[in-house]
């Protein structure tokens, strides 16, 4: 039987899973799709060729022929529609952040908790990628002995105007702390933020530089450069004690002319992790049919805005940050 979805948001990351969902994930139906703008919804249900557009959130949530629900919205609207599917009882893949601040992740944990079942499902889609597994299982493998360091590079190539270095914080480069949680199975445990000066002409976002301790004595460092210009670029490389993994992008040609040997970059996200986006939506349905859950959780998402949160304190003043957690729950253990 098929997984019925109603997505709430259709604008560019919403109308990406409704097309991945309609056509690359086996066992799943785009059922019900909402967005404030209900333009954007009817365009997206078109498209598809599937969807029923509803004009309330909450009734998307709520409607019975609805299994799951996936939350696209804006990052401020994601804490209260995850608290909605908890309520119904439903699967729930909420795009990062989980919310903006720790303590209203901690809500959600403490409605996932009282319900006594993982339902919610965090969009950090790399724990997907093929390229962050491969690096994941070469470190598992031994050979490279331990991790020492996580070298993170984040570029996109502009931000709009509102995108200001709290966002590079709380928006772009969670990302970076879920993966390297991940990747190094331990917990951040300090952060200090650096600046550089400005790029003359940037946005406020650009660029800020991070630098993370693990529990385990590992370094992580992150570059986020919202406004590097020149394309989507998102780098890693784990240095451990006898090698290195780095990660290589996904590519299928390189361009030979003007005496030039080139490999094109991709504009934003949505190429550079296509794998992960499918991959991520495929153990979503599979784990729903199954009755169980996978991916980032709740937990995760809160450990991700626990560290932005320190992050941004480390922002304001240059100081080194203690990054701490709330006790873990059995749930997430
Ligand atoms: N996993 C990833 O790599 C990425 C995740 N994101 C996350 O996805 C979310 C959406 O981002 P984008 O698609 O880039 O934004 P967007 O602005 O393109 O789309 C958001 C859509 O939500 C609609 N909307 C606003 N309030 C709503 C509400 N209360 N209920 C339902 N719909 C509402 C808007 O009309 C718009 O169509 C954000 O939380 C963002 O952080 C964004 C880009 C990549
Ligand atoms: O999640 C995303 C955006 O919200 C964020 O703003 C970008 O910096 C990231 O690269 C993208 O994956």
């Amino acid at each position: 039987m098929s997984v019925r979805v109603g997505i709430l948001g259709v604008g560019v990351m919403g109308s990406d899973h409704a097309r991945i969902l309609a056509t690359q994930v086996p066992g799943a139906t785009v059922q019900a799709i909402y967005d404030a703008d209900p333009k954007r919804a009817k365009a997206v249900a078109a498209e598809i060729g599937a969807g029923t557009v509803v004009t309330d959130a909450l009734a998307l949530i709520n409607d019975a022929s609805v299994d799951a629900v996936l939350v696209a919205s804006p990052d401020q609207t994601h804490k209260e529609l995850t608290l909605a599917g908890i309520a119904a009882n439903k699967p729930v893949l909420c795009e990062k952040p989980l919310a903006p601040t720790p303590a209203e992740c901690l809500e959600v944990i403490a409605a996932e908790v009282k319900l006594g079942r993982r339902l919610v499902q965090i969009g950090y889609m790399r724990r997907f990628d093929p390229s962050y597994v491969e690096m994941k299982a070469g470190l598992a493998s031994g050979r490279l002995g331990s991790a020492l360091m996580f070298h993170c590079i984040h570029r996109n190539v502009a931000a709009p105007d509102w995108f200001d270095s709290k966002m590079a914080v709380n928006n772009s480069a969670v990302h970076e702390f879920d993966i390297a949680r991940w990747m190094l199975d331990a917990e951040l445990v300090g952060i200090t933020v650096f600046r550089p000066k400005p790029a003359k002409g940037s946005s406020p976002g650009a660029p800020v530089f991070l630098m993370l301790e693990s529990a385990t004595g590992q370094l992580v460092t992150v570059e986020v450069f919202n406004d590097a210009a020149y394309g989507y670029d998102v780098r890693g490389e784990l240095v451990c004690e006898k090698g290195t993994i780095a990660l290589r992008a996904p590519t299928r040609t390189e361009t030979n002319a003007e005496l030039i040997q080139g490999i094109a970059y991709p504009a934003d996200w949505r190429p550079r992790f296509a794998d992960a986006y499918r991959l991520q939506a495929q153990a979503w349905v599979k784990a729903i049919a199954r009755g169980t859950a996978t991916g980032a959780s709740a937990w995760d998402g809160y450990a991700a805005a626990a560290i932005a949160e320190a992050g941004l304190l480390s922002l304001a003043d240059g100081r080194r940050v203690e990054i701490r957690l709330a006790d873990r729950p059995p749930l997430y253990r």
